[in-house]
């Protein structure tokens, strides 16, 4: 693989999103430092992919500023990829030419960078199946191949592993940190699920009322044992967050 060009870093000031008359996100300030792991989590329809679409340049914010890599995100494109819950592969293409979707270049040269991808993933021995005969795990990892053949600098991450059983779920959330320990790009994770928001990201930012209610650093050493005290300590202090108690439960074994 070509040299890494490393993660962008993101900032927001004053970010804010209206639909018509319905205002979704506002008042939103964020820096996010290149090659940060960042977990975006909030109730359901807080405006969490919402936020995500800002930063891949998908829409426009109503107000405000957001830069990623010093540029608006439209501007950004080419750097930052996108993986949504659905894999969304085209059925009548191999996976080799899922994962080659996009790439410019000579036929020989493309497929040699989407089995490299297809390698990181641990799927290249599938590469000429088609997508219909893998497992809803297995099409996820392709997903992530795709994303990975651009060499993102910023990969956003849109609950893409909300679909998965408990077990794929925590094997492809090792696959994640260990792909964005190697590459170093900027990782956004929006996530329901508060112990993967934790597992992966050096921050978590709730998102309540339109706007960062919470930030929280997770300073735990990696890779992260859930049944570690600190960890349930941080995962309890962001439910006591997202349900809205005042005063979280397990703040004092935290701190
Ligand atoms: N294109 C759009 N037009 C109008 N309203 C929209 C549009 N996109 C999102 N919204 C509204 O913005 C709000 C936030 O949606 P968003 O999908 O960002 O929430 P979310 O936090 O990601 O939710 P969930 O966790 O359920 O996926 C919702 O009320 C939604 O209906």
């Amino acid at each position: 693989m070509e040299q890494e060009n490393g993660g962008v870093a993101i900032r927001l000031e004053g970010a804010g999103k209206r639909f018509g008359t319905r205002t979704v996100l506002q008042g939103v300030n964020l820096s996010v430092a290149a090659g940060e792991f960042l977990s975006v989590v909030g109730r359901s329809g807080s405006g969490k992919s919402t936020l995500l679409r800002l930063l891949a340049g998908l829409d426009t914010a109503s107000v405000g500023r957001i830069r990623v890599d010093g540029k608006a995100a439209a501007q950004s494109r080419d750097d930052i990829r996108i993986m949504y819950q659905d894999a969304r592969l085209l059925p009548w293409q191999t996976v080799a030419d899922n994962v080659a979707l996009g790439l410019k270049g000579k036929g020989s040269q493309v497929r040699k960078v989407a089995l490299e991808a297809l390698e990181q993933v641990g799927l290249s021995d599938r590469a000429d199946e088609w997508p219909s005969v893998l497992s809803g795990g297995q099409r996820q990892r392709v997903a992530l191949a795709r994303a990975l053949a651009h060499r993102p600098r910023l990969l956003l991450l849109d609950e893409p592993l909300g679909a998965l059983d408990a077990l794929t779920r925590i094997e492809m959330q090792a696959l994640i940190e260990s792909l964005w320990r190697d590459h170093q790009f900027t990782a956004v994770l929006v996530t329901h699920d508060v112990a993967e928001a934790v597992a992966l990201a050096d921050r978590v930012i709730l998102i309540d009322q339109h706007t960062i209610s919470y930030d929280l650093d997770v300073q735990l050493a990696r890779p992260r044992l859930r049944g570690d005290a600190d960890y349930a300590a941080l995962e309890g202090q962001l439910l006591s967050r997202l349900l809205g108690k005042s005063e979280p439960h397990h703040q004092s074994q935290a701190a």
